[in-house]
């Protein structure tokens, strides 16, 4: 496309950016909130569910998550800073798309706070910023998710197609992630040095397109042979890069390891968005929607559950929890749920 085209594009989304800032009442009110402890707010268990919170404690567990990982003290977050980035960063979802919202984003920033909490290893295996990096992608790693995929996208050549080619959503995700990082009053990284705050950023970046599950589905043969390995040394960047994209996945797809009354809500709001797409591509394509999004297919859900979990989910969670036995509750939770959906399909 033409740089016009591109740069209209960007300024578009620098302008969204800007429009999704908190307001300043908000932002106070979050500020001179008193922040409920970890135990009280539930995000040190692998079976939080966002939903159980009211909306304003989701952006106060979200404050707490950064306290209690240190990232405050350690990167000298200003602390109003912080609380405008939280709620513009909630705001850059939206609420009208049933699956890919902040509850989404929410859950899987607790299921990466989770893993982190729960296991020595891996906190010493990352950096301080490898873990403010971390925290950061799966916070915005779905921003301005428009309930629609990436193929639906480039099919119906959508700006973000004619700008990013593949991954386009994700480096929508990014951009929007970028833009808000540095919007006045948002700077929550303004008091890093000018090498951590370019390493960080590629990090957010590199986490952020490693939730495109083509770009799991890729990557994640290396990191499987790596795990088979007796000692897994985790020295090289390269590797770590790997660990932190496995660990990207396994948050983003940790619905599937709730408990069972919480999985299955959450599945029914995932056949929601994708059945929409799915006769939105039936009435503008006059096509069949593949199976994952055809509403007359609805029946198969639980098989297309079984299925999904099979091939997607479980060899993720068995590596995951072979190398940290502390993410076996993750494991535990998706081999129940693929029971749970096993009965329901020979029901059917
Ligand atoms: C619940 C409605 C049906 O949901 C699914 C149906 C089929 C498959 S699939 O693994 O067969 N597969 C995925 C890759 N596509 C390219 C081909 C189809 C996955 C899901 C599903 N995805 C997510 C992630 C958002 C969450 C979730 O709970 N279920
Ligand atoms: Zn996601």
């Amino acid at each position: 496309i033409t740089e016009e085209r591109r740069a209209s594009i960007e300024v578009t989304q620098e302008v969204l950016a800007y429009h999704i800032t908190a307001a300043e009442e908000e932002i106070q009110a979050l500020q001179e909130a008193t922040i409920p402890p970890s135990e009280s707010l539930n995000i040190l268990d692998f079976h939080f569910s966002g939903f159980a919170l009211p909306e304003d404690l989701t952006t106060q567990a979200t404050i707490r998550m950064f306290l209690d990982l240190n990232l405050v003290q350690d990167f000298s977050i200003d602390y109003k800073s912080l609380c405008q980035w939280v709620l513009t960063v909630k705001r850059g979802y939206r609420n009208n798309v049933p699956y890919h919202n902040w509850n989404h984003a929410l859950s899987t920033a607790q299921s990466m706070f989770a893993m982190l909490m729960a296991t020595d290893q891996l906190q010493t295996i990352f950096s301080r910023l490898e873990i403010l990096a971390l925290m950061i992608a799966t916070l915005n790693h779905d921003l301005d998710h428009r309930g629609v995929s990436n193929s639906y996208i480039e099919r119906t050549q959508q700006p973000l197609a004619q700008l990013y080619g593949h991954s386009s959503l994700e480096n929508h995700h990014y951009n929007l992630c970028l833009f808000i990082l540095n919007n006045t009053g948002s700077q929550i990284l303004s008091g890093l040095s000018t090498e951590d705050h370019k390493t960080v950023l590629h990090m957010i970046k590199r986490a952020i397109l490693a939730t495109d599950l083509t770009v799991y589905l890729e990557r994640r043969k290396q990191f499987f042979s790596l795990a088979k390995k007796k000692r897994v040394s985790w020295k090289s960047e390269k590797q770590r890069d790997l660990l932190r994209s496995m660990l990207m996945t396994a948050s983003d797809l940790s619905a599937i390891a709730k408990p069972w009354p919480e999985q299955r809500r959450i599945a029914n709001l995932v056949a929601k968005e994708f059945f929409a797409q799915g006769d939105k591509e039936r009435e503008e394509f006059k096509i069949k929607p593949i199976d994952m999004m055809n509403r007359e297919n609805s029946t198969r859900l639980p098989y297309m559950q079984v299925e999904y979990i099979d091939e997607i989910c479980y060899p993720l969670y068995k590596t995951v929890s072979g190398l940290f036995d502390t993410c076996s509750p993750l494991l535990n939770g998706c081999k129940k749920n693929r029971e749970n959906w096993q009965h329901l399909a020979e029901e059917a």
